[in-house]
């Protein structure tokens, strides 16, 4: 898959997508023990495990669907609208710092290879999680890349369909995808570990009518 074949979060036609809300809660994933939680991403408030709840359940048969020696690690759900901001503009300025012939909107565009732009973003919708494989013993699977390797450290190799990796990185990516594609997960085909469900690039993905979720205040009123 090339970048031209690949709807990007800041493809305008996200923007158009109605959300219709549908109010579903927030889920702590510490509570749930069959979902291994990683805390690279963790922050105090433990915002980085929460998940709307229509997600976890998800997850829960994605689990079931795996073969008996292999798990979900999730390593990072719902993300405050600041965190995204900050995110975002900061690759955003280092892509420019790096790229001075770049315009502003090339950098926009190729920051979001990585990072959604705000306003589309799916993780503060608490619509999107980031997770790999891991074994019995807790060790993460060979996935070709680390979780949130960015293209440039990656050498494109974090893009879900790189031709470039193992053979048994490829079988663990496609394990994944299968089991959360039943699921009812779309991928950005620019991260192998990135799905969602219910948010605008999923009503995309799938030609539904309209996203599920709409971005969420943190912390929760
Ligand atoms: C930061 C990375 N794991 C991620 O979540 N990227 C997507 C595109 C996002 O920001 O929604
Ligand atoms: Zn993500």
């Amino acid at each position: 898959m090339t970048d031209e074949s690949i709807v990007l979060m800041s493809d305008r036609r996200l923007l158009v997508i109605p959300v219709i809300e549908c109010g579903e809660p927030l889920f702590d994933l510490r509570k749930v023990p069959e979902l291994a939680l990683d805390d690279r991403q963790a922050d105090d408030a433990g915002a980085y495990a929460r998940l709307r709840i229509g997600l976890v359940d998800r997850l829960l048969s994605v689990q079931e669907l795996l073969p008996a020696e292999r798990r979900l690690l999730i390593v990072e759900g719902y993300r405050p609208l600041a965190l995204q901001q900050h995110y975002f503009s900061r690759y955003a300025a280092r892509l420019r710092h790096d790229n001075p012939s770049w315009s502003e909107e090339h950098a926009h565009i190729q920051a979001s290879r990585s990072l959604a732009p705000p306003e589309v973003a799916p993780h503060i919708c608490g619509a999107a999680v980031d997770l790999t494989l891991i074994d019995t013993g807790g060790a993460e699977l060979d996935m070709g890349t680390p979780v949130n390797a960015g293209p440039e450290e990656s050498g494109g190799a974090c893009y879900t369909h790189h031709p470039a990796i193992s053979s048994e990185a490829r079988a663990n990516r496609r394990l994944l995808a299968q089991a959360m594609s039943a699921a009812g997960f779309i991928n950005y085909p620019t991260e192998w570990w990135h799905w969602s469900y219910g948010d605008r690039y999923w009503a995309f993905a799938t030609s539904a009518s309209a996203a599920l979720y709409g971005p969420l205040e943190w912390p929760v009123a």
